[in-house]
C-alpha cells in the first residue's frame, strides 16, 4: 500500500494575471538536498488550514508579500501535480498585490524568468514538466510593455 502524498501548495507568481510574460522562481537555501534548486514558492498545508489559506501564509512568510490569486493550474494527477514520491502539488497563478518579494526564509535568491529564460535555472525535478506547461502560457516579452 502506498501512503497518501502530503499536499504542498505553491504559486506561479506572474507579472500580469491577464497577460503573463514573467514568472517568479525561488532558489532553495534548505534543506541540504534541495539547496540551489529552483521552485515555486509555497509549502505544506498545516492541519486545520485550507489550501488557499496555507498558500497566503507561505507567501507572506517566505517572500513578505500579499498576493492576489488567479486560476489554479490544473495538473494531470487528480487535478494536482505529483512532484515527489511523498508530495503532490497544487499550483495557482498569482500576482503581487502588496510588498516586494524578498527571499526571507527557505530561499536565497529570486529571479523573474521569461519565456526565453524559463528553463535556464535548475528547477526541482518534479517541477520541470509544470514549467514546460507554463512556458506555453507566457507571452513573449514585449519591449514596449
Ligand atoms: N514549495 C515547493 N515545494 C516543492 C516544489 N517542488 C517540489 O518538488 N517541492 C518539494 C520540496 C519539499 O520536499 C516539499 C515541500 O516542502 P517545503 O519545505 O516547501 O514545505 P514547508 O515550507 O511547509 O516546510 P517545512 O514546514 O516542512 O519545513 O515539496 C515547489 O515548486 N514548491
Amino acid at each position: 500500500m502506498t501512503a497518501a502524498r502530503r499536499l504542498v501548495v505553491a504559486a506561479a507568481i506572474v507579472d500580469d494575471l491577464d497577460r503573463p510574460a514573467r514568472l517568479l522562481a525561488a532558489r532553495r537555501s534548505r534543506p541540504e538536498h534541495l539547496v540551489g534548486r529552483w521552485e515555486f514558492p509555497g509549502g505544506k498545508v498545516d492541519p486545520g488550514e485550507t489550501p488557499v489559506e496555507a498558500l497566503h501564509r507561505e507567501l507572506r512568510e517566505e517572500l513578505g508579500v500579499r498576493v492576489e490569486l488567479g486560476d489554479e493550474v490544473p495538473g494531470p494527477d487528480d487535478g494536482g501535480w505529483i512532484i515527489t514520491d511523498r508530495h503532490v502539488l497544487r499550483l495557482w497563478f498569482a500576482t503581487v498585490a502588496e510588498g516586494d518579494p524578498r527571499p526571507l526564509v527557505e530561499h536565497d535568491d529570486l529571479r523573474w524568468l521569461d519565456r526565453e529564460t524559463l528553463l535556464d535555472v535548475d528547477w526541482l525535478d518534479g517541477d520541470v514538466r509544470i514549467v514546460e506547461t507554463l512556458e506555453t502560457v507566457l507571452d513573449p516579452v514585449d519591449a514596449a510593455r
